[in-house]
């Protein structure tokens, strides 16, 4: 156990098996002769949980006494995943409960494997603000993670026929032991009413909002343990229950169940995820949700702070918050209102207060996925705050007038309202922009993409505003923890383990990367991985995978700027090459097993039928013995953080081939480079901080760069489609894998003009690439060097070298390394 001095719980293995057997009885309330594994998981997570809430109270009790400045990451989502095996490793006693385990005759990958994910998240965004609560943990810093606690997450994707199914993911069924309830944790949330304002004696204006519904938002708390120190972070996550307030006169007249089901609709606000990543929609819910939060939060923190501190003088020294996209940016309206209206600062102050405390991230240029919120909405749902932002956007359309000389319609551009066919609308990203300090992209081609394109008007008066941070991803969960094998090779090689820590140590393996006899034992690794990559899919489809085989995988949304139709074009050509081989031409053909996985969010037509196709190319090519093995087409159902934690290390290779200048960022790539797994991949997003570390020879680019997409897009209809193109889309129009008249949308989406993601111009060097990567494949030892390569110049792509640099160059926060308080 790592740090803590005076720790009661013990964990030889007898103390732990202990422990396990006193929760069935005592926690399960289960006979301690007889459980299942099930019940053998819950048992052995409450005697984690022990151990978690033993460094996380210390831990808090520290903070408390050093009352240091706190950094709050607010987002709307939080993709866990599953939390036992990562507590597990970040507390050290991953053998002992292995052991005690099996003393009492559980095996721990079954075990693990009862816990469901937690899957409070559509994709990237979710992911990251997870993997960065494990670095915030790991670096000592005093975070609080803030969300919602939805009691329906990210749907299961069930395919049936080839057709995505969306299944409610009821995930708290057995109960969620890692979370605590907070019921005395608990704060009012109003909405709706009207505001109406009071004369006070010394002439101030007050603002009182009088709300029609009030909802109670009560904290769960995560404990969030950091590696190799007793470091215990928080993730609060409110819950929406009806408030304990009874209107008698309801109450009275009779009509007592209706009322109670009235109240108990308070419940339906953080009853599930909007599982759209894709097209923002103005759904009251949604932004019921996004208030809720972002209410319980602020009030959380202002009553934090005020209990050590008279006035909020210190409160921008104490307090930093990093909005994750603009899901959570009525927190600036919310604190000006309990700055002005319930502590009666002057709007001045509350402004300068505001503006100290605040930071943004975006996560995406793609015009549909930007926020905008119709005012009519906004003021009926938050009539004070519509004023509140009227406010602000006025003082800044002056600022802009007098200290910008900015006028006319360029005004009208950067105002926070704007003016639509539909009526005024809230662009929430500007209003963002106007009230935070610092505002980031989240890779280097993005963070100069959103200065010159989206925010363009905002970079020139305030570019000292724009910030990038590259994204990273946790080396405990993406490499040590789902890698074993490669977790052991590296440790040994280094003759350390200090890379869980300190990811850059990993270039020490490049000196290796000649070596016959590390490569050999580097290929057996790989080789340990694609097993248990292949027991999966032979669970999931009783196919046995040729070994041999390229793993090819693509898994992330399905979207069409992520190109995954390209990928399918590209199989279905390959498939027809083979097919016209002769069998001496086929004994050159070097095999792949195409694995490809993504949830469509649910009204998102052209994904779903994305979807359809991969199934039904799947559906053809699998089934026809002129191909056999040397090529087989997998779309796995259900992709989410527990299966990317078996599929990332058993890949070869992995698709990054979003047109240049879409994907912000992309996190995969930086898993996958890791556990060496080579990239075939666009210059966008991290792909290109990936090919300078790395070395862009250890990767397949292709495809044009993102300065040449506009004029190409205008140019669009008069391009010289590649043959090998038209001939892969006739394949599909033709019907050779049916199912025609439902894939003509997609047709047309990439023929004539349209083509907006450009895969027909891509197409050709996209081939090419692959063509490479088929010869690479055929020299052994010189991927293998490659797949070495990958994982040495990964240091970079840690969220812990992400996190200290938001620590350092936004946040100004510092580690705490955690002390036992006298
Ligand atoms: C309003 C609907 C909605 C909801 C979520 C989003 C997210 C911003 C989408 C997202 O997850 N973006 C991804 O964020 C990752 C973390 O920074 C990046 O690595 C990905 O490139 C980016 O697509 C867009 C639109």
């Amino acid at each position: 156990l790592y740090g803590l001095l005076d720790s009661y719980l013990k964990n030889d293995v007898v103390s732990i098996q202990e422990s396990i057997v006193h929760h069935v009885e005592f926690t399960l309330a289960r006979s301690r002769y007889k459980f299942d594994t099930r019940e053998a998981y819950f048992a052995a997570a409450h005697s984690l949980r022990d151990r978690l809430i033993e460094r996380w109270n210390d831990t808090q009790a520290w903070i408390k006494h050093k009352d240091p400045k706190r950094v709050y990451y607010l987002s709307m989502e939080f993709l866990m995943g599953r939390t036992f095996l990562n507590a597990l490793h970040n507390l050290g006693v991953m053998q002992p409960y292995q052991h005690a385990l099996s003393g009492l005759g559980y095996d721990m990958e079954k075990v693990q494997q009862a816990e469901r994910d937690a899957a409070l998240g559509n994709g990237g965004l979710g992911r990251l603000a997870s993997c960065f609560l494990d670095s915030m943990a790991t670096l000592n810093l005093p975070a609080w993670g803030y969300g919602i606690r939805y009691e329906y997450g990210m749907f299961r994707q069930v395919v049936s026929e080839g057709f995505q199914k969306e299944q409610p993911d009821y995930w708290l069924t057995f109960g969620y032991p890692w979370e605590i309830q907070r019921p005395h944790v608990a704060y009012p949330v109003k909405f709706y009413g009207h505001v109406s304002v009071h004369e006070s004696q010394d002439g101030r204006q007050n603002f009182v909002w009088n709300a029609g519904e009030e909802v109670t938002a009560v904290a769960y708390d995560n404990p969030i343990p950091g590696f190799k120190t007793p470091s215990t972070i928080n993730l609060r996550l409110w819950a929406a229950k009806p408030c304990q307030e009874f209107d008698l006169e309801a109450f009275n007249t009779g009509d007592y169940v209706s009322s109670i089901i009235d109240k108990q609709k308070a419940e339906t606000i953080t009853s599930v995820l909007y599982p759209d990543d894709k097209t923002f929609e103005g759904k009251e819910l949604r932004l019921k949700q996004q208030h809720f939060m972002v209410s319980a939060t602020l009030q959380d923190i202002v009553r934090r702070y005020k209990e050590q501190h008279e006035t909020f003088d210190a409160f921008p020294e104490k307090v930093a918050m990093q909005l994750n996209d603009t899901h959570p940016t009525l927190g600036i309206p919310e604190l000006m209102r309990i700055l002005m209206d319930e502590n009666h600062l002057g709007w001045t102050r509350s402004w300068e207060i505001t503006t100290k405390v605040f930071s943004f991230t975006n996560h995406t240029v793609l015009p549909e996925a930007l926020e905008q919120w119709p005012v009519s909405l906004v003021e009926k749902l938050l009539p004070r705050h519509m004023q509140i932002i009227y406010d602000i956007n006025w003082r800044f359309v002056q600022e802009l007038e007098q200290n910008h000389g900015i006028s006319g319609d360029k005004l009208g551009s950067m105002s926070i309202i704007l003016d639509t066919e539909y009526g005024k609308m809230v662009r929430m990203a500007y209003l963002a922009l106007v009230a935070s300090h610092t505002v980031n992209g989240v890779a280097a081609i993005h963070s100069k993409l959103i200065k010159e394109t989206i925010f363009k008007e905002f970079h020139d008066i305030w570019p000292e505003k724009f910030q990038n941070k590259t994204n990273g991803v946790t080396q405990r969960r993406w490499l040590a923890q789902c890698n074993p094998p490669l977790n052991r090779l590296i440790t040994e090689t280094l003759g350390t383990e200090a890379w869980i820590t300190h990811l850059d140590l990993l270039k020490g393996l490049a000196a290796h990367a000649e070596d016959e006899t590390f490569q050999q034992k580097w290929a057996e690794v790989k080789v340990e991985a694609k097993a248990k990559l292949a027991s999966l899919l032979k669970d999931l489809t009783g196919d046995d995978l040729n070994m041999d085989a390229i793993f090819d995988v693509q898994v992330k949304r399905i979207h069409e700027y992520k190109r995954q139709f390209m990928n399918i074009l590209s199989v279905a050509l390959r498939y027809d090459r083979i097919k016209s081989m002769t069998e001496k031409e086929k004994e050159e053909v070097v095999p792949r097993v195409v694995i490809i996985g993504g949830k469509a969010a649910p009204g998102y037509d052209m994904a779903k039928r994305i979807i359809k196709l991969i199934s039904a190319v799947s559906e053809t090519v699998n089934n026809d013995p002129d191909v056999g093995d040397l090529l087989k087409v997998y779309f796995v159902p259900d992709y989410n953080v527990s299966l990317a934690e078996v599929i990332v290390p058993g890949s070869d290779l992995n698709q990054q081939i979003s047109t240049a200048g879409t994907e912000a960022s992309g996190t995969s790539n930086m898993k996958f480079a890791m556990n060496g797994s080579l990239i075939i991949g666009t210059m966008d997003g991290a792909n290109v901080e990936i090919a300078e570390e790395i070395g862009e020879e250890n990767m397949f680019i292709f495809g044009v760069g993102a300065q040449e997409v506009p004029a190409l897009r205008s140019q669009r209809e008069y391009l010289q489609v590649d043959p090998q193109f038209q001939h892969a889309v006739n394949l599909i129009q033709n019907g050779h894998f049916g199912w025609a008249d439902y894939f003509s949308p997609l047709i047309e989406s990439i023929t004539g003009s349209r083509d907006w993601y450009l895969l027909a111009n891509d197409f050709e060097s996209y081939l090419d690439a692959q063509e490479r990567v088929d010869q690479e494949w055929r020299d052994k030892a010189s991927w293998t060097r490659k797949s070495i390569l990958s994982t040495a110049g990964s240091g970079k792509f840690s969220s812990d070298r992400t996190i200290h640099e938001y620590a350092e160059d936004i946040w100004g926060v510092e580690p705490l390394p955690p002390t036992i308080p006298e």
